[in-house]
């Protein structure tokens, strides 16, 4: 009998979550039944959907939702062999049992010497979240600016190196100058921190006095508003994620967008990831070649310890990570 640990969901959050809005409890597993494995939890995401999702989707004493990288250690399952590593949607937990029928292999052509956990990130969910949005919500168009927020993190990081590639002008914030400077160092044109520049307005115009073609927007409340009024005529908005407005007891009341989209005749479409789910595979090849030959670069916050599980999604809803934030059990 294996015994799992695994946090639940002990109150709905209030604003941002606490650490005791969470529970860690012991699971027995059953031995298993034939058709399943058991799972070892490798790497585990935090990631800011499941702030709003958990509002939505779960009850109190619900194992919290996510995704990790894991590693068969029993099956009885002919089409998975022990010590094989998928990408699992069970949760915050150690071990779990799957009947094979949601899991993802990592690619074929994964090298020994990439870190699995860019499953999570890079070469992952975050990753195809860059990819099928600025290919297929932007439309990116070589010679066009591209800004986008949150920029050094799993989303925003990955969408400004796309647009590199893809011969755009990129232009990211991020909320530390630390964060700031690795922008640059990955190839972003302009880079500038929100939190310490005096005007939000002017640091985009000076970014970009021409303006934005596309805007991927991973934050919304104020940036997006203040944003909307910089882009160019018919220019296009992701709208990616809204992490400035996850934590709010009360809804922020915001300036209202119809006027700009008007006047600039604006395209905004907001999407979700699994849209796109019948071309995964696509993208996960693209993205796994373009980080295997270093045009895509990535940077892990990694967090040791899966009793730290609560506190490194705190932390990344706070701003604490650069890069995707990861917890290695
Ligand atoms: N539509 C979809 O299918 C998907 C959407 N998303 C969305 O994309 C966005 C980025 O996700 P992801 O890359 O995983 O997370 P990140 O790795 O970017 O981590 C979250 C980051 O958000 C920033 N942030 C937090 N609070 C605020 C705030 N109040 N104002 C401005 N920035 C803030 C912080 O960076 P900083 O230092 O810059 O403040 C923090 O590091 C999220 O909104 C998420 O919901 C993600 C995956 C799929
Ligand atoms: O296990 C699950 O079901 C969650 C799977 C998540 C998965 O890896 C795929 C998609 C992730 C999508 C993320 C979307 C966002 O981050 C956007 C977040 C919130 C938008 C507002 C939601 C409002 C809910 O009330």
């Amino acid at each position: 009998m294996v015994t799992a640990k695994a946090w639940v969901l002990k109150k709905h959050f209030e604003g941002f979550p606490k650490t005791s809005d969470f529970d860690l409890k012991k699971i027995e597993l059953p031995n298993l039944k034939d058709g399943e494995l058991l799972l070892e939890s490798v790497f585990l995401s935090v990631d800011p959907y499941m702030r709003p999702y958990s509002q939505r989707d779960m009850k109190e004493g619900d194992i919290m939702i996510g995704t990790q990288v894991a590693r068969i250690i029993e099956s009885k399952n002919p089409a998975f062999t022990v010590g094989a590593f998928v990408v699992a949607r069970s949760g915050w937990r150690t071990h779990a049992i799957s009947d094979g029928k949601d899991l993802q292999r990592l690619p074929s052509s994964w090298p020994e010497s990439l870190p699995k956990s860019l499953a999570l990130g890079t070469v992952g969910m975050p990753g195809l979240t860059a990819y099928f949005g600025l290919l297929e919500v932007c439309k990116v168009k070589p010679g066009e600016t591209v800004l986008v927020n949150a920029a050094a993190g799993a989303v925003g990081s990955v969408v400004g190196q796309l647009a590199k590639i893809g011969g755009c002008k990129v232009v990211g914030s991020a909320g530390s100058d630390d964060k700031v400077a690795y922008l640059k160092k990955i190839g972003f044109d302009e880079a500038f921190n929100y939190k310490t520049v005096t005007s939000l307005d002017e640091a985009l115009r000076k970014a970009s006095p021409d303006g934005y073609d596309c805007f991927f927007d991973n934050v919304g409340g104020e940036f997006a508003s203040i944003a909307i009024n910089q882009m160019k005529k018919y220019g296009r908005i992701a709208v990616c994620g809204a992490i400035s407005q996850y934590n709010d007891s009360m809804p922020q009341k915001g300036p209202y967008v119809q006027v700009p989209m008007i006047f600039k005749e604006l395209q905004m479409e907001g999407f979700i990831v699994t849209r796109w789910n019948n071309r995964w595979e696509e993208g996960l090849k693209a993205l796994l070649k373009w980080v295997v030959e270093g045009k895509v670069k990535y940077h892990e916050q990694v967090t040791e310890g899966f009793e730290n599980m609560p506190t490194a999604f705190i932390g990344m809803l706070k701003g604490e990570n650069l890069g995707k934030a990861i917890v290695k059990v």
